[in-house]
């Protein structure tokens, strides 16, 4: 369970977001929608610990029962995934899961780590490079790495923008599957209205709040 409360972030200039209160309990997402410049990076910036310098933040972020607002951004747990797949191009896709993984016996890392890539349609991708795979491979490479951490929740920054429609779709179902099937809660932004899934809380930083 992800718990925010009283969320506050302002530039110098701007209040960007007044008082966030959602509870996005497990395999739930939380939808942000609003315009560019509404503040919906910042605010995954904020839930991470990496809020910009210039900015500033305030309120309760909880997970799992624990204010986490106060701890430095490796001892959150909490995963990000953004529309670049951002995978380490000078290791193998195998290596860039092992990367993510919790310290452990080798052999039962690597068949962590294969087993991933197998309930992905991946199967003998291990070895390759990133740059040999298609957009849509990438993408769940980057989804598998992501969950293979062991998140107790995931930031979602715009992650289906950059693939095409029919690509698009099946991404999507692959990562809201994986969510429930984990039980972590999400916080998915977004500028489309089609990324957000059936039963999403939903808010628009520049307006009301509903749900989908
Ligand atoms: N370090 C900073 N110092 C001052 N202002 C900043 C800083 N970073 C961002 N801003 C301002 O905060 C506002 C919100 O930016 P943010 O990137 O969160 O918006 P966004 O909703 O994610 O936009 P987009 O949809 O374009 O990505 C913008 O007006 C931006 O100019």
């Amino acid at each position: 369970m992800l718990e925010l409360a009283g969320i506050r972030i302002a530039t110098p200039q701007r209040t960007l977001i007044d008082g966030l209160t959602a509870r996005i309990g497990e395999g739930e997402v939380l939808a942000v929608m609003g315009e560019s410049g509404s503040g919906k990076s910042s605010l995954l910036a904020f839930l991470c610990g990496g809020l910009a310098d210039g900015l500033a933040g305030s309120g309760s972020v909880r997970l799992d029962g624990v204010e986490v607002s106060a701890l430095p951004t490796a001892q959150r747990r909490i995963g990000i995934l953004f529309q670049d797949d951002l995978l380490f191009p000078h290791l193998t896709v195998l290596e860039n899961l092992l990367f993510a993984l919790p310290a452990g016996r080798d052999a039962d890392r690597r068949a962590r780590a294969e087993a991933a890539l197998a309930s992905a349609d991946l199967a003998g991708y291990g070895p390759r490079l990133p740059h040999t795979l298609s957009g849509g491979q990438r993408a769940r490479v980057s989804v598998l790495r992501a969950l293979l951490a062991e998140p107790r929740a995931l930031l979602l920054d715009e992650p289906f923008s950059r693939l095409d429609m029919a690509l698009r779709q099946r991404f999507r179902a692959f990562v809201f599957e994986r969510l429930r099937e984990q039980r972590i809660p999400a916080v998915l932004v977004t500028h489309d209205a089609h990324d957000v899934p059936p039963g999403a809380q939903l808010i628009r930083l520049d307006g009301e709040e509903e749900t989908a």
